[in-house]
Parts: C-alpha cells; structure tokens; sequence
C-alpha cells in the first residue's frame, strides 16, 4: 500500500484528479475506463479539479462508465439528500459523461436483493472496475461497510452504525431522526477487485482510521484495512489526518514518496 502525505486538502485533491485523469487517459484499451467513485465531502475537492480539467479539455469522460458506491435505502433518487442527487450536483452534470454510463444503486427498488446482485452483475458487465476512488468514515469503514463487514463482502444492504448516522447528520439539518438507517452498498471484496484503489483521508477526525489502516493489522472493524491486502492500494492524506501515526511511519512515507507528491 501507498501512502502519499500532502500538505493539505487541496494538494491532496489535485493530486488525485490528476492522477485520474491520466489513468483515464492512458487507458488504450477499446473498452471504456470503468471508474468507482464515493460520495461525502472527501472526494469534493478532487471533483472540482476534474471538472476544471474537463473544461479546459485535459480529461475527457466520454469514454468512462462510472459505479457509485452507496446509496440510502428510501430517499427518492430525486431528493436533494439522495447519493444520486450529490453527485449530479457536484460531480457529474459538470462533466462530459453520458448519463446512460452513470451507475449509482437504486435505494428505491422495489426489489432491493435483485438491485443488490444486479449491480454486481453490472461492474462484471462492464469488464470490472478500472479505478475505485473512496473516502472512509471516522470509525474506518469504506463505503457503508460498518464495522464487522466481511473483507469477502458484495453488494448488500448495511444498517447504518450510530456514530455513521451521527456523522452524516450533518446533511440533515443535523437531526439524526432523519438519516436513513440502511443503505445498499458495495462489499469490500467489490471494492478489493478493482484493478486499482484510491482512498482519500483528510482531516484530524480521520487520524485514528488512518492509523489503523497503515499500522495495524487487517480487521474487519476498520474495514478500510483490507486495502493492505491490494496488489495496488494508494491512500492520499493531507498532514491533518497524520496525526496518530508513528513518526517513523510519517517519515517514512514522506521519505519514499517525495517524488511522486509532485507529480
Ligand atoms: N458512505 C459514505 C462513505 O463512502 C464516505 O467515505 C464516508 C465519509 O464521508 P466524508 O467524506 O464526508 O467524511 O461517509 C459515508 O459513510
């Protein structure tokens, strides 16, 4: 696993679109790239520098088939609080993407199981995922994959946990009463069979999980630990984020990465 330390958010986020953009760009195969991607506030900044490059004609989504992670079980897609309504208005009605290579899990289905192993189905459809991008909450979980999630894990509902409602109340008016309780979400193993996976950490309330994602063992209470078994796991952190960890890990990381921060 990669760690790379950046100063700050938005070093972090520019960082990472960039290095989006030309994964997308190197992509020579005739299929579309297949890119993963979260939502919350982690990946707002990497958003706004990719719609900056699409604009400026230095990343092209045409060719791009995208799968969202999660979703709230019974909030109306066209709700303001729906995943589906989050990255419409940040990410992708500012992007040349086609809509009809959008895939986010429907938490309207009438048949949530079927919604459920269809997606699977979907990302195998489409030769599997290229790129996943992630966040992680605060207790390390990756898209809704709670503590205690199997490693193993597919597209499923989750009840959501309470720190997990109390942190995303923040999207309702900060009443707790009105965050869904469960949502359909990837498994982790659906996130671990990405050729490729990019976590974004920032901040202090993300520095117990960063520890327990670099330093300690792989657990099914941190979920994001899994990322230590791929073949090509990379999390970008900003220095808030750093701090629990050792500071032989810190100097490590920053040692051996420094290269690759500028680029
Ligand atoms: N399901 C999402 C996760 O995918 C996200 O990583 C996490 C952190 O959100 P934020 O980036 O806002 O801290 O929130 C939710 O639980």
């Amino acid at each position: 696993m990669r760690l790379l330390i950046h100063s700050d958010y938005e070093a972090a986020s520019i960082w990472t679109a960039r290095y989006i953009a030309s994964k997308i760009k190197e992509h020579q195969s005739k299929r579309p790239f297949v890119l993963g991607l979260p939502t919350g506030s982690s990946p707002l900044g990497t958003y706004k520098a990719l719609i900056e490059m699409c604009r400026n004609g230095e990343v092209s989504f045409k060719n791009v088939i995208t799968f969202n992670m999660d979703e709230y079980i019974g909030i109306p897609k066209e709700n303001s609080q729906s995943y589906h309504s989050f990255m419409w208005d940040n990410f992708f009605k500012h992007i040349d993407v086609n809509p009809e290579n959008v895939n986010i899990p429907n938490g309207s289905a009438q048949d949530i199981d079927a919604e459920c192993s269809n997606y699977e189905e979907r990302i195998k459809e489409a030769g599997g995922i290229d790129l996943f991008l992630g966040g992680i909450g605060p207790d390390g979980h990756i898209a809704f994959n709670e503590p205690g999630s199997s490693l193993h894990s597919r597209t499923r509902v989750k009840t959501l946990t309470q720190d997990t409602i109390i942190a995303n109340s923040r999207f309702f008016g900060n009443n707790l009463s009105k965050v869904p309780k469960t949502a359909i979400t990837v498994g982790v193993g659906t996130v671990m069979d990405a050729r490729e996976v990019v976590i974004i950490v920032n901040g202090h309330n993300k520095a117990r999980a960063l520890r327990h994602a670099v330093e300690e063992g792989v657990n099914h209470m941190w979920t994001i630990s899994a990322l230590q078994l791929h073949p090509k796991g990379i999390i970008v952190c900003d220095e808030d984020a750093t701090s629990e960890l050792r500071v032989g890990t810190y100097k490590y990381f920053k040692d051996i990465e420094k290269e690759s921060l500028t680029t």
